[in-house]
């Protein structure tokens, strides 16, 4: 039986590809959602230069006008999540709670700048030279480019699609060619929502072919960018070099420290959640649990009975706690730091096997080490799958030095009963995000998202703090 054919969006129509690649279920292999569009080169120059042709009066465009075509985007988000969250968990494996959460997340990111687009203020300041006033406005970049991983199918691209929007840019977006199903949904209603042709445009395709066509195009004034260090570091590169705007998100070695004074139960929950949820497959997921000697073992025994309870399986399936893997590479990627961490000759605790379903996909039993060092390539390279690993060390302040040495510095988290360790380790993190007896992963919608160092590259995403890359400031002296 033939597949339904999904199509790009361009210039407010619906476009053939240039071929079509089907999306698999990474629970059930034998399971097809469709058949989605590939743009070739040409198609992303058309995007664009349709995306070109809308900015002039979408930049002026009222304010009133985006925030209700970004609010019906938000409202129709939400009716419809429980079917959007389907079929977010059959094409990217999270379990059907965790995507239907994360869809909720995108309606609310798209009511949120729905609001946005009325709160965008300027600042009228007194000049240094008598008669004359000066004004700081914000106007729109332009035409941005947005690359997303698969890991986040639908809110990654919801919290740059909606900002960009919000403040007057045309987009074109590029969605990971695992996960076109959310990407093409979202599209769709934002195809019905009130924006202008050209406004939005949709190109789905590899990042070889559609990514590269966009970041090297001289008419796209930013890329947005979500994924790998080693992509971001090239897309980054090119952007400069035509002088281009650009945001990376990239990885995480994120750290979660247990103290001693610990509630062993909160760690363990919370260590649970940030290195095995979501199949550990978050930028923010945490594999380095950085252990006090005097919690150590009883933490070690405790995450290992709390493993025992943790059931692997199809991602609709209820009572499911981690579904698949996304993609037999990530599957591979993941078993072989099994390898890697044997081979170091730390201990594994629990898990790390593939797990056999009632239906064919990339299971595997989440893994945890212990005995492991600090200078181990389970302990420094991001592997992205549900493996972690203990490190212990004598104090707090080996932990915060441990915590820190990394290339990385997206998120960290400490469980503690001390306010003065928690007070200390908020201000000495070297992380954009700090949790303090919370798991690692797990943000809040409206306040700023991104890391230091390696993990990220340029403004902040999420929340008004948005505003400084999808706008440009204009300073206007106006004399008497
Ligand atoms: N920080 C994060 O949230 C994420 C981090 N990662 C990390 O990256 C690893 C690999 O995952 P992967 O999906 O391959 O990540 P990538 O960086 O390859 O993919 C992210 C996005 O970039 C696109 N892309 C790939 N190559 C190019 C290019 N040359 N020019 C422009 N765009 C490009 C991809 O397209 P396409 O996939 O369609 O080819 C996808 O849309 C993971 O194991 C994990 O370590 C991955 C996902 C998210
Ligand atoms: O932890 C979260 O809620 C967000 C994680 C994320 O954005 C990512 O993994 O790319």
């Amino acid at each position: 039986m033939t597949e339904q054919r999904f199509d790009n969006y361009i210039g407010g129509e619906w476009v053939a590809g240039s071929g079509y690649s089907r999306n698999i279920n990474p629970s059930d292999l034998s399971d097809g959602l469709g058949e989605y569009a590939q743009a070739d080169a040409a198609q992303v120059a058309q995007a664009i230069a349709a995306a070109r042709a809308a900015f002039p009066s979408w930049s002026v465009s009222g304010i009133q006008a985006r925030a209700d075509a970004l609010d019906k985007v938000g409202s129709e988000i939400l009716a419809r999540r429980e079917e959007l969250g389907t079929l977010l968990a059959r094409e990217e494996g999270k379990t059907l709670p965790e995507a239907i959460g994360e869809v909720g997340r995108a309606g609310n990111i798209f009511k949120f700048f729905a609001g946005e687009c009325l709160r965008l203020a300027g600042e009228i300041v007194p000049s240094v030279r008598p008669g004359v006033s000066v004004e700081v406005t914000r106007e729109p970049l332009g035409v941005i480019g947005l690359i997303t991983p698969w890991n986040f199918p639908i809110a990654i691209p919801a919290w740059k699609i909606a900002p960009a929007l919000a403040y007057g840019n045309c987009v074109v977006f590029k969605p990971a060619d695992l996960v076109p199903g959310s990407a093409w949904a979202l599209a769709e209603i934002i195809s019905r929502a009130g924006f202008p042709a050209g406004v939005f445009n949709l190109v789905m395709g590899s990042g070889r072919v559609v990514g590269e066509a966009m970041v090297g195009d001289k008419r796209v004034d930013g890329i947005s960018f979500t994924g790998s260090v080693g992509v971001g570091r090239n897309i980054a590169a090119t952007c400069v070099a035509r002088g281009a705007k650009v945001q990376l998100e990239m990885g995480g070695k994120n750290p979660q420290i247990i103290l001693d004074d610990a509630d062993l139960k909160v760690a363990v929950e919370l260590a649970v959640q940030s290195a095995f949820y979501s199949t550990g497959q978050r930028c923010t997921a945490s594999s380095r649990l950085i252990v006090t000697a005097g919690i150590h073992d009883r933490f070690v025994e405790a995450m290992a009975e709390r493993m025992r309870i943790i059931r692997v399986g199809h991602a609709l399936h209820s009572g499911v706690d981690i579904g698949p893997v996304v993609s037999q590479a990530q599957l591979e990627q993941d078993l072989g730091y099994i390898d890697i961490g044997r081979n170091e000759g730390a201990r594994l605790v629990a898990g790390g096997e593939r797990v056999r379903c009632e239906t064919e996909g990339y299971f595997m039993a989440p893994a945890l080490f212990a005995d492991s060092e600090a200078d181990m390539r389970i302990s420094r390279e991001e592997i992205f799958g549900p493996v972690a690993n203990v490190i212990r060390v004598a104090s707090y302040e080996e932990a915060l030095a441990l915590a820190n040495d990394t290339e990385f510095g997206l998120s960290a988290g400490i469980a503690t009963t001390s306010l003065k360790y928690a007070n200390h380790f908020k201000r000495h993190a070297q992380a954009g995000m700090v949790m303090v007896n919370l798991p690692t992963a797990g943000v809040d919608y409206h306040v700023p998202f991104g890391g230091r160092k390696g993990s990220s590259y340029g403004p902040r995403e999420q929340g008004r703090y948005a505003q400084e890359f999808y706008t440009t400031v204009k300073t206007t002296y106006i004399g008497g």
